[in-house]
């Protein structure tokens, strides 16, 4: 059995070694002609997974992407071959909502407001969104949920309309990228919705850039929303334009947690044993690092300890896992010499998930509001 992976996969060899021969190929990086004998294709997003990718791969069973989302991958050309197909949904919600966390907090600090006195629309209410729902209800944000087709299929869910989320002072995007039925997503923020919208109010781009009609903003100059971008139109070569009219500007790494990569590998594993009718041999516990009392992460949490919970408190709390800042200004700086995103991603670093540390706090209640964050507290 030959399993192709993307090398920037952590863990892989160490799970799948047991299953096959094992390669990695370079981050997105792999022709059609070296998938000819190989049975197994494990990518990232950066893999564009279509009919002439898959031509040579007449052997291949499986194709998994060790992400959440889909569309990188010609599904209908998946079929066709008979192959296999599956993503690892959900690995990387919990980064993606600690980075929104950051990101609302950054911009609270800078423009002088109270989370809790915000209005935040959720547009799509998946793995992700809901995560970033119940961030949002533990800061005593107002929220807004909007996801139509869930509430197609969910009788338990009942979506908001989309004018009441243009009416959100934040507007968080968690949906996919789809061009086709009832609700495709593709420049769902186009040059009418956005115009509709004020200047004060703030998007976090934080799932796919074709969500938003990038033309479309660069055209309202000084008028455009207040922006946190994260997932970009065109990726890897992005409108640096766009990037300087950016609050907050990174490399689609929100979520690039050690966590939630390595999560995105064991949710392959597990797939494929199943598939192959392979006996697991191995679990994600024991490859996660523990942090220990020398730790960085952990000294700094530490300090936190005997504080009350407010928002600067908990500014300082966030910025001990994630300083969204020093992702912005390395990027943008990255961005001056280099026409893609690539490189940066490729070797970002490693950043844990705030359950990560054990962090000790006196107040029952702030302990509460704590663990609803996701952190975890004693
Ligand atoms: N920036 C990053 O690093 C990451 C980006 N993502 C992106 O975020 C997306 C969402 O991830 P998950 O929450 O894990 O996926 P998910 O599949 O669990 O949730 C997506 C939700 O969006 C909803 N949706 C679909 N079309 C919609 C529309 N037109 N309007 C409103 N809602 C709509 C779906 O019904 C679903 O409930 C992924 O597809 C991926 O593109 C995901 C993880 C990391
Ligand atoms: O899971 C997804 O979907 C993402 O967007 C990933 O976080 C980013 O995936 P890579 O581009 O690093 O494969």
């Amino acid at each position: 059995m030959k399993i192709l992976y993307d090398s920037v996969m952590p863990y892989a060899e160490a799970f799948f070694g047991h299953i096959g021969i094992c390669e990695p190929f370079e981050l997105g990086k792999i022709s059609s002609e070296a998938l000819a004998n190989a049975d197994v294709l494990l990518t990232r997003s950066t893999t564009k997974v279509d009919a002439s990718l898959l031509e040579c791969g007449n052997n291949l069973k499986f194709v998994g992407t060790a992400t959440a989302g889909i569309n990188h991958f010609d599904t209908a050309a998946l079929d066709d071959k008979n192959i296999t197909w599956t993503s690892a949904a959900g690995c990387n919600a919990r980064a993606v909502a600690e980075y929104v966390l950051a990101a609302l907090l950054y911009l609270a600090e800078q423009d002088g407001f109270l989370l809790k006195n915000k209005q935040i629309a959720i547009v799509g209410v998946g793995a992700v969104g809901k995560q970033v729902a119940d961030i949002a209800t533990a800061l005593g944000m107002q929220v807004v949920l909007y996801d139509p087709p869930r509430a197609a299929i969910d009788a338990n869910f009942s979506s908001s309309i989309f004018e009441e989320v243009l009416q959100a002072d934040i507007i968080s995007l968690h949906a996919p990228l789809t061009h086709n039925g009832q609700y495709p997503t593709k420049h769902m923020f186009n040059s009418d919705v956005l115009n509709s919208m004020q200047s004060s109010q703030y998007i976090v781009s934080a799932s796919r850039g074709e969500l938003i009609d990038t033309q479309a903003l660069l055209d309202m100059n000084d008028d455009c929303p207040q922006l946190v971008m994260d997932c970009w139109e065109n990726e890897p070569y992005i409108s640096t334009d766009l990037m300087s009219r950016c609050r907050l500007a990174t490399a689609h790494i929100a979520g690039h947690s050690l966590e939630g990569k390595a999560r995105g590998t064991s949710i392959l594993y597990d797939k494929l044993c199943a598939f192959l009718g392979v006996e697991k041999q191995h679990s994600l516990a024991e490859f996660l690092p523990q942090m220990d009392h020398s730790h960085e992460l952990t000294a700094c949490t530490q300090s936190f300890a005997h504080q009350n919970l407010n928002q600067t408190s908990l500014s300082s709390l966030v910025k001990c896992f994630y300083d969204i800042e020093n992702d912005d200004s390395f990027f943008r700086q990255h961005m001056a010499k280099s026409e893609s995103i690539t490189p940066i991603r490729k070797n970002y670093p490693i950043r844990r998930e705030f359950d990560a540390v054990d962090i000790s706090v006196d107040d029952a209640a702030d302990k509460l509001t704590l663990s609803s964050l996701g952190f975890s507290v004693s």
